[in-house]
């Protein structure tokens, strides 16, 4: 018999593309997605909490959970630690349940070295110049993070073609109805996949 694992998807792309913004609104909408909660070293912004938005941890833990195999994957990004817990993934994708990641480019090309079956996708910003906009008017960082983050969304910008899909985020409920039908194309790609190998295994008997 087949087993009925849960499919992997990775929301990725540049700061300040509007991954945060798009998988929320993704999230808002009924979904039988199981959101993966990062662990990072970040502080805490005004209105996060611990266990919605991340688990936040200190250096010192941070580098242990790595020590410990904990992570699926990690980046260093913008001098903080971002990660994402192995267990909780693995173990609801056994469960049957979808997966869905939304992190910054270098941990998604781990996962895909560990997850080649899962399913990336790239949210592209409608322009360069837009992209700044969005991260200056975001007024989360002080004008040097601005800088460094927007030096890092042209080297993130190279990789999209490491990518299954690429969704640009023009208009918010638009990039979320392009993931929703990835996410529904996928699942029915899956199961013809799984008929046909069914198919195959009756044909020999
Ligand atoms: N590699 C990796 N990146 C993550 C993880 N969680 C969040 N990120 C990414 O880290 C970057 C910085 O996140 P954050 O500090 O919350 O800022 P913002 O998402 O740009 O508002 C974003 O590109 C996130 O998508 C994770 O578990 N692993
Ligand atoms: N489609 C969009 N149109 C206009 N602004 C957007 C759109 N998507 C996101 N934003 C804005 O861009 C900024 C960065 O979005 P955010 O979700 O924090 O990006 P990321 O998680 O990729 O770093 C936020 O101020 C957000 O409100």
């Amino acid at each position: 018999m087949i087993e009925e694992k849960g499919i992997l998807f990775i929301l990725s792309g540049p700061s300040g593309v509007g991954k945060g913004t798009v998988r929320k609104a993704l999230f808002n909408q009924d979904t039988d997605l199981k959101y993966s909660i990062s662990m990072t070293t970040r502080e805490k912004r005004p209105g996060e909490k611990e266990g919605v938005d991340y688990f936040y941890k200190s250096k010192q833990d941070f580098e242990q959970l790595i020590k410990e195999n904990q992570l699926l994957e990690y980046a260093k990004y913008v001098n903080n630690y971002y990660g994402t817990p192995r267990e909780y993934v693995e173990k609801t994708l056994e469960s049957g349940y979808d997966v869905f990641l939304e992190i910054e480019v270098q941990g998604a090309l781990q996962v895909r070295e560990n997850f080649p079956e899962g399913v990336f996708i790239f949210l592209f910003p409608p322009s360069l110049e837009e992209l700044k906009n969005r991260i200056v008017h975001r007024g989360t960082e002080s004008q040097d993070l601005v800088l460094n983050r927007l030096k890092e969304a042209r080297k993130e910008i190279e990789m999209m073609d490491k990518y299954d899909y690429v969704v640009v985020n023009d208009d918010v409920a638009l990039a979320v109805k392009k993931i929703q039908a990835i996410i529904q194309s996928e699942h029915l790609k899956r199961e013809r996949i799984a008929k046909q190998y069914k198919q195959l295994l009756e044909d020999e008997l």
